[in-house]
């Protein structure tokens, strides 16, 4: 299986001063907790990262340190993450029929989530992670009124890892490129064009990482879960 990571964002949320998956979480970069997953992961055989280009030499650098032992592929990232998913896909290697899409971001994801999601690619052209969502959602119009509460048994907080088939996929989102749609994960795009997009369960402590709040709740959770 293949994995693309889209690691080029700015961290805007984060308030802080560069990418934040390049920030320390509990003794080592973000970037660095999203790739030891991976690298546990049986499943994957090839990784690529989308990264903005100033963020080039560091990111080698974690791959290095960490000692990745897989085949890793640095990529050049777009203006959004779904500019950077498409620089990924023309990069994969010629032969990939499969990908996994996994944000950098989301440093918690564990080796067996990544096994599971490749599993599921043997019964579906798409699917995502998610969880049940635990809120009760309100539909707000733009004057701050409520207009709707949708029936919360249908909700689910969209995760990665998201895949595909690598075919689909790149037709996807040449679509969305045509039709100037702007969507925040893969799955719209198949959902725009009308394919279906199976959930599997994913993991409550697969956050992502977008506030100060995200880091200091991972620093929590990674303290728990190492010795
Ligand atoms: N141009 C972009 C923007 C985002 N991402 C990646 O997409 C994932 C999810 O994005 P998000 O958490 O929104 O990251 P940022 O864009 O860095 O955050 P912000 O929106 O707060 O600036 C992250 O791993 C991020 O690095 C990307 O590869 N290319
Ligand atoms: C793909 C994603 O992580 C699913 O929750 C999310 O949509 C990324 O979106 P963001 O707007 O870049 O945070």
């Amino acid at each position: 299986m293949y994995l693309l990571i889209p690691a080029a964002g700015m961290g805007k949320r984060m308030g802080s001063d560069r990418n934040k998956l390049l920030l320390t979480l509990h003794g080592k970069p973000l970037l660095a907790w999203t790739l030891l997953a991976a690298m546990q992961s049986r499943a994957i055989i090839w990784i690529g990262i989308m990264a903005q280009p100033e963020d080039f030499n560091d990111i080698q650098e974690i791959i290095t340190a960490i000692n990745v032992l897989k085949p890793v592929q640095i990529i050049q990232g777009g203006e959004t993450r779904q500019k950077s998913v498409y620089n990924g896909l023309q990069a994969l290697p010629e032969g990939a029929e499969t990908v996994l899409i996994h944000d950098g971001a989301r440093c918690l994801a564990t080796p067996e989530l990544f096994d599971r999601c490749a599993a599921a690619l043997a019964t579906c052209q798409g699917f995502i992670a998610a969880i049940p969502v635990k809120d009760t959602i309100k539909i707000v119009d733009s004057k701050g009124w409520i207009e709707d509460t949708p029936d919360r048994s249908r909700l689910w907080a969209a995760q990665t890892p998201q895949g595909f088939q690598v075919k689909l996929l790149k037709e996807c989102h040449e679509q969305g490129r045509k039709l100037d749609w702007e969507v925040t994960d893969d799955a719209a795009l198949l959902e725009k064009c009308g394919f279906p997009v199976k959930i599997v369960v994913g993991e409550e402590t697969n956050l992502k990482i977008t506030t100060p709040g995200d880091l200091a709740i991972a620093e929590y959770i990674l303290s728990q879960r190492l010795p």
